[in-house]
């Protein structure tokens, strides 16, 4: 639990400025992707940080791979450790606050329909690794962006975990060997791409890893039914 109290409370809605929405935007127009360096205040990555490290090993569950998480368990897969995040924490609010505008601007620009945001806490620890997968398939997730947010402090190149990105499963590039693009999970770095499009993988991990993971979605509902947010 966060029992700091000379902490300074987080900003309950950290600004995204319309330029950088812009440039988000365009980038994913353009390219389908984009990294941005540091597109949040350090005091909210610190309470992220502090609340992630504050949970305990038994409230993260081994993660699955896609929705039926709980059938298709196979750590030969993944094996990283997550925990969903809801508005308990006062910085996983401003987060999502954050998220909501991100959301409300997209959908402006880019007429996507992003209808929710849902994200988790990953942790990677050493000798963990997710092979090459997509966010989304067939549509069935109804995933649409996938957002990465990364929280290891001092990453430096010996602590692997590079996000591998590769080249858009539209452009018929389904056997890529080569990634399009390494991410780096420094500190605060925030990598958002298309869920239907880009294969990636995290390489294998030296030392404990931390980060926010996250998808937009659309609503599939059908006859008035409003899809759960699971
Ligand atoms: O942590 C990352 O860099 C990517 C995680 C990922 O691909 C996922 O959780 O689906
Ligand atoms: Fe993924």
């Amino acid at each position: 639990m966060n029992t700091s109290l000379n902490l300074a409370p987080p900003t309950a809605r950290p600004p995204l400025e319309e330029p950088v929405l812009t440039s988000i935007a365009d980038a994913l127009r353009r390219d389908g992707h984009i990294v941005l360096r540091a597109p949040l205040p350090p005091a909210m990555l610190g309470g992220l940080l502090r609340h992630f490290r504050s949970l305990d090993d038994a409230d993260f569950k081994r993660a699955g791979i896609g929705r039926e998480e709980e059938h298709q368990l196979d750590r030969k897969v993944r094996s990283d450790r997550i925990f969903w995040l809801d508005r308990d924490n006062a910085y996983v609010s401003a987060y999502l606050n954050w998220m909501e505008e991100m959301r409300l601007g997209l959908n402006r620009h880019l007429i996507l329909g992003l209808f929710d945001y849902e994200c988790h806490y990953a942790y990677y620890d050493r000798g963990t690794f997710y092979q090459k997968h997509l966010d989304a398939f067939h549509g069935n997730t109804n995933r649409v962006l996938s957002t990465v947010l990364y929280l290891t402090p001092n990453w430096q190149p010996r602590d692997g975990g590079e996000l591998a990105l590769y080249p858009s499963v539209l452009h018929g590039n389904t056997e890529a060997e080569e990634p399009l693009l390494r991410v780096e999970p420094r500190f605060g770095q925030m990598v958002i791409f298309l869920s239907e499009e880009f294969p990636h993988e995290v390489l294998p991990v030296q030392r404990p890893r931390y980060s926010v993971t996250g998808w937009f979605r659309v609503n599939s509902s059908l006859g008035g039914t409003v899809d759960p947010a699971s």
